[in-house]
């Protein structure tokens, strides 16, 4: 089937940005790129999308605004720097979707959240609630709450967790993920140039899990096995997934109109 035959019916989404989308190599945050995604999401639902934007850069915003170049090492100064990050990030999305028309809501989550019936009843409800109103929520993980622990783990692990488990809460139909990398190689192509991109999967092989490697950036904590498991959330929940290039947000309406761009993670064929 094609690509665009695939995403005919793909109404309601969800788009991941991580760190390196939205912090530049120099620390700096990537103002364009904020703007340029809060014009194409706000485009996209005055398009008629309902639209979930799953956004990282708390600790990478939070890094830049207390000046340092490397993550601390205690977990207490990063759920500092995030509670300083979050709000820095919250408001400059705040104030670029305003621009553009378009109401903005900030949800925070933790994984106790998700897994208890009623708050995880609760947050779909909240998010139905958003979408009616035609607001866009912007959702990240409460970095500054979660903790790690044996007996009580409400850490996610990492936002491309954080936006499988959005998507199958919104029941939606496409999870946009977007990377510094333009989509899922056989090898990771910063290290083999011989590497060659999927650009349709139906089934994630153990072969592909060992062509997953590691982050790219200092900021993130995701990698390439990470996005595998996001994509196999959705593919289990037989919902659909494209990973691809964040460095220019305005790719979404290509990729919506049915462009063979990135890699599909979906199991028709
Ligand atoms: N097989 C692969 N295909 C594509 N990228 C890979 C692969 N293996 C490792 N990578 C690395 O994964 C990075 C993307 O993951 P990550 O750094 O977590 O991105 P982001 O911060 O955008 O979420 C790429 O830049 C690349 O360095
Ligand atoms: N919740 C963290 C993001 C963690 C994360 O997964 O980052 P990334 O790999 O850049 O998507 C933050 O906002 O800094």
């Amino acid at each position: 089937m094609e690509r665009k035959e695939l995403l005919k019916n793909s109404k309601r989404l969800v788009i991941k940005v991580g760190t390196s989308s939205l912090v530049l190599p120099n620390s700096e945050i990537n103002l364009r790129a904020i703007d340029q995604l809060a014009f194409t999401l706000s485009s996209l639902r005055q398009a008629g999308y309902e639209v979930i934007l799953v956004s990282s850069g708390a600790i990478g915003v939070g890094m830049k605004l207390l000046g340092l170049d490397k993550r601390p090492e205690t977990i207490a100064k990063q759920q500092a720097i995030a509670a300083i990050g979050q709000a820095e990030l919250i408001k400059i999305y705040t104030q670029r979707f305003a621009s553009y028309h378009q109401q903005s809501a900030q949800v925070l989550l933790t994984r106790d959240v998700t897994d208890f019936p009623t708050s995880r009843q609760n947050v779909i409800n909240t998010f139905e609630e958003l979408l009616t109103m035609g607001v866009i929520p912007i959702v990240n993980e409460n970095d500054s709450v979660s903790v790690d622990e044996l007996d009580h783990l409400t850490k996610f692990g990492d936002n491309d967790q954080l936006s499988a488990i959005v998507s199958n809460l919104a029941q939606a139909d496409l999870l946009l993920m977007l990377s510094d990398i333009d989509g899922f190689y056989n090898d990771n192509p910063h290290t083999n140039p011989e590497a060659t991109l999927y650009s349709h999967i139906t089934e994630i092989t153990t072969t592909m899990e060992k062509a997953a490697g590691d982050k790219g950036s200092v900021f993130g904590t995701g990698g390439m096995m990470s996005k595998l498991k996001a994509a196999k959330r959705v593919l289990d929940s037989q919902s659909q997934m494209i990973l691809a290039s964040g460095k220019d947000p305005a790719i979404l309406f290509d990729i919506l109109e049915g462009k063979e761009i990135g890699t599909l993670f979906s199991n028709e064929c």
